[in-house]
């Protein structure tokens, strides 16, 4: 990609309802991700994390303001347009690893590529499980497969594609600290190794400090920006910002 941000925000606004009841959830968001940037989205419950991460990724649309995914503006798409580019441009992990149980391993990774019709890169392929270190348990169902594990074929799917981001929404809510801390490592190492672009919503300021860059919301805006984060340092922004 010649631009060197994979996705951008500028002055995005949402605001939900009217009236009386309007909730100005995004209120004037610049932010770009950079192209291989690790990137994590911090703040108090109701700062607009989700509604960020939505809008970018293009769940939801803006009330005004731009996000873009490479030089694509999402406001020009139509909601089919809008579909495909999230299925072929964008890749998802959520708290709760969302595989489908009946499938192996091997077959929920390759399921966004099967979707499309396309027959995954068997390059990439073996590149994502290898990285992911899930050559030993490709012909496994879910639920022959830790929580780790089952997180690590979340990301492979997410990455299939060879997304230009990849959106993980508390990818380690559900795993205990020794999983989550090595799903971290995975999720390090797919941006450093494979070039990906991530950003991740999190409450855990353990779990920020393996981004290279943090920003924090409060009230629809944004902050603070913390580059090379350490824990320390996120847990006194955290302390500051009244979280
Ligand atoms: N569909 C909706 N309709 C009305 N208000 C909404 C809707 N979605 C979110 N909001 C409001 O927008 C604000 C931002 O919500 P959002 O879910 O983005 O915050 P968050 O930082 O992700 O919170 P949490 O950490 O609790 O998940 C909140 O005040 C919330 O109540």
């Amino acid at each position: 990609m010649q631009s060197g941000w994979a996705a951008r925000a500028v002055q995005a606004r949402k605001v939900y309802g009217e009236g009386d009841t309007a909730v100005v959830a995004l209120d004037g968001v610049t932010l770009d991700l950079p192209v291989g940037g690790f990137t994590a989205i911090m703040g108090p419950s109701g700062s607009g994390k989700s509604t960020l991460m939505h809008c970018l990724a293009g769940l939801d649309t803006l009330t005004s303001g731009q996000v873009l995914v490479g030089d694509t503006d999402l406001a020009s798409l139509t909601d089919r347009q809008r579909t495909v580019l999230r299925r072929d441009r964008l890749g998802f992990v959520f708290q709760s690893f969302n595989l489908l149980p009946t499938l192996t391993a091997e077959e929920n990774i390759t399921l966004p590529s099967d979707l499309a019709g396309r027959a995954p890169d068997p390059d990439w392929l073996a590149t994502v499980v290898a990285r992911l270190d899930l050559g030993e348990r490709l012909h496994h169902r879910p639920a022959e497969l830790s929580g780790g594990q089952q997180q690590r074929v979340a990301v492979g799917r997410a990455l299939i594609t060879r997304p230009d981001v990849v959106f993980a929404d508390e990818p380690t809510g559900a795993l205990d600290t020794k999983a989550g801390a090595q799903l971290l490592q995975f999720l390090r190492s797919v941006v450093d190794e494979l070039g990906q672009t991530v950003v991740m919503v999190t409450h855990d300021p353990g779990a920020a400090a393996y981004a290279d860059r943090v920003v924090f919301l409060v009230d629809g805006r944004l902050v603070e920006e913390l580059v090379e984060p350490t824990r320390e340092l996120v847990l006194e922004i955290m302390g500051r910002l009244g979280d």
